[in-house]
């Protein structure tokens, strides 16, 4: 099941906030409304909002039929759009980059070659990001001994990516070599990623998993009915501080007070090596009534003031490695990333 296809000028996406109840798609003929759909979660995870935007952005060219001279300053406007639906994930403006880089290139040619090469790069990137999920999770896959139990939050599977995933690659991976005993995973409040999405995937694909709620993740370590954690990375500085789901730090300060390995998996995309540490990443404040609400019902008094952050910011002292398409970066993060880069 595609994420994300395109289909005669109509950009489908398939609906998150509507499973594991309900599977559809939602059709985009506009721009406007992948930029909305990215915004409420329709689409979500680093690389799928990535890929998502690149669609948007082949989508406003194939769709332009205004005069010539408002071309330019429409493509600049759905660019903009798009940059500023999500903060956090840096896929998105490494994918937005990528589509002005062809914008550039072919805008000579005219308008329908711009968008004839728009969505080619947009369909490359969807192809190129299964790719690398296999190929980091085959990477990661090496990690883990036989009999492996892990746990994971949110979902950084097939959902967040165009296919096979990162964390739960490396996951798929342990599983096809007939390693993987069990996966727990985070239910992952507010918006409930992990058990809505993450236990739903794995169900599909006949991979065990135990979901827990966010606040059993000590006892289960304590217990010791957790081999390690593999989590995916919204954005990961080029020190190895690494950006993810909110919970993922409370995760990894887990791990390290139990001696537990604690991986992050992700592409090389997710790497920004413009930001010295994970201090100058911004982080996203959603709405507070996904704090206040559980699937749109009320749970609490109407108004109560909500903190809200998506993501946190796992210091790289608590990151045992981070697995890539590339490889697997060790510590310190500065120099293995960099070698990695090339
Ligand atoms: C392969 S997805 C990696 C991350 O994007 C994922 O772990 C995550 O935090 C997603 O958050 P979301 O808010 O659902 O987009």
């Amino acid at each position: 099941m595609k994420t994300v296809y395109w289909q005669e000028g109509v950009l489908y996406l398939l609906d998150q906030t509507a499973l594991p109840g309900t599977v559809r798609y939602q059709a985009c003929r506009e721009a406007e409304e992948v930029a909305q759909a990215i915004r409420d979660l329709v689409v979500r995870g680093a690389p799928l909002i990535g890929v998502t935007a690149a669609y948007g952005v082949a989508l406003a060219a194939w769709g332009f039929d205004g005069p010539e001279p408002d071309f330019d300053r429409r493509m600049q406007e759905v660019f903009d759009l798009l940059a500023s639906t999500r903060p956090t994930a840096v896929n998105l403006f490494w994918a937005l980059n990528r589509m002005k880089k062809v914008y550039t290139e072919h805008r000579a040619q005219g308008r329908e070659q711009v968008a004839v090469a728009l969505l080619q790069e947009a369909e490359e990137m969807f192809a190129e990001d299964v790719a690398t999920n296999q190929a980091m999770g085959d990477f990661g896959e090496k990690l883990f001994a036989p009999r492996v139990t892990l746990l994971t939050v949110c979902n950084a599977g097939s959902l967040a990516t165009c296919g096979y995933g990162t964390a739960l690659g490396v996951i798929r991976s342990c599983h096809r070599e007939g390693k993987l005993a069990m996966v727990y995973a985070c239910e992952t409040r507010p918006v409930l990623q992990g058990a809505r999405l993450t236990v739903w995937e794995l169900c599909q694909d006949g991979i065990p998993v135990t979901l827990i709620t966010d606040n059993m993740a000590g006892t289960l370590m304590q217990q010791s009915k957790v081999d390690g954690v593999v989590v995916g990375a919204d954005r990961i500085a080029a020190n190895g501080d690494t950006a993810n789901k909110i919970g993922t730090y409370m995760l990894a300060v887990l791990a390290h007070y139990h001696g537990l390995p604690f991986y992050v998996a992700a592409p090389m995309s997710t790497v920004d090596f413009s930001l010295s540490s994970g201090k100058e990443i911004p982080i996203e404040n959603r709405d507070p009534d996904e704090v206040r609400k559980v699937m749109g019902t009320p749970i609490t008094v109407p108004d109560v003031p909500v903190f809200n952050p998506a993501f946190d910011v796992t210091p790289n002292r608590l990151i045992s490695g981070i697995i890539t398409e590339k490889g697997v970066a060790l510590p310190p993060f500065d120099s293995s990333l960099a070698a990695l880069r090339g």
